[in-house]
């Protein structure tokens, strides 16, 4: 399997809009589901646009993210069996061995508006040097945004909260570049978001805040701080 080519397989989760990003409530008010849309949507694009990247399998029972995700070219599986974020990466991860045996896997959070192709490339090439799993953990420390399998290791998820601490405990080893901001911007507060848009957010997020409409200007607010 060439896994330095487009040899990866990316499993992105995402909640139903209507509950996702929900540490964004009190500051996005009700444009806080064009915003999740908005993130999962640069996340998926940018992934789909590395060169490292064969496919995107995005785990959601959210109809309108599922047909936009997928009309971005992204395979779209329900949140089997809904019983959390690390059964549900499970669940992808079992979908893409269905379609390609062996294949590598990674599971990336689809909160990562700034991510770059480029970096995501470095990334998994990082991962590779790693016996069997690897890890990068989120831009605060703590938790995780990105968690690689070699082909024929299982993905053994353990995100949530502390993640980090956790993949570590597990023998993942962690990534350490110095690079990869994009990769390692979460956002869950307004602080990430503003955090992100400082390193550059992708088209759909960038468009909302552009948005000069209603729902823009409780995000202009979030970004003018
Ligand atoms: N399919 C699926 N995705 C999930 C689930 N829980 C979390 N996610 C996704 O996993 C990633 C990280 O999730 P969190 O930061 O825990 O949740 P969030 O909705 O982004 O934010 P909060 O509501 O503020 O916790 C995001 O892409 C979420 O949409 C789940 O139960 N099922
Ligand atoms: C899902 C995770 O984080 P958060 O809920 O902080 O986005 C994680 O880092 O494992």
């Amino acid at each position: 399997m060439d896994v330095t080519g487009r040899g990866w397989s990316l499993v992105v989760p995402l909640k139903p809009l209507a509950v996702a990003k929900s540490r964004l409530a009190e500051a996005a008010g009700g444009a806080r589901p064009a915003l999740a849309l908005a993130f999962a949507a640069d996340t998926v694009a940018a992934a789909l646009a590395c060169a490292r990247v064969r496919d995107v399998t995005v785990v959601t029972d959210d109809p309108l993210a599922g047909a936009e995700l997928g009309a971005l070219g992204a395979h779209v599986v329900p949140d089997a069996p809904g019983a959390g974020l690390n059964a549900a990466l499970r669940h992808g991860a079992g979908q893409v061995g269905l379609r390609r045996p062996r294949s590598a896997v990674a599971a990336l959070n689809g909160d990562l508006p700034a991510l770059r192709p480029a970096q995501l490339a470095e990334v998994l090439d990082e991962a590779l040097r790693a016996p069997e799993r690897a890890f990068l953990a989120d831009a605060a420390g703590l938790g995780t945004t990105l968690l690689a399998a070699r082909p024929g290791v299982a993905l053994r998820p353990a995100f949530g909260g502390l993640s980090r601490a956790r993949h570590l405990a597990s023998g993942a080893r962690e990534i350490l570049l110095p690079a990869v901001e994009g990769v390692r911007q979460d956002v869950d507060t307004p602080d990430d978001l503003r955090a992100a848009l400082a390193l550059g957010v992708g088209p759909r997020t960038a468009a909302l805040f552009a948005d000069p409409s209603a729902a823009g200007g409780p995000l202009r607010r979030i970004a003018c701080g």
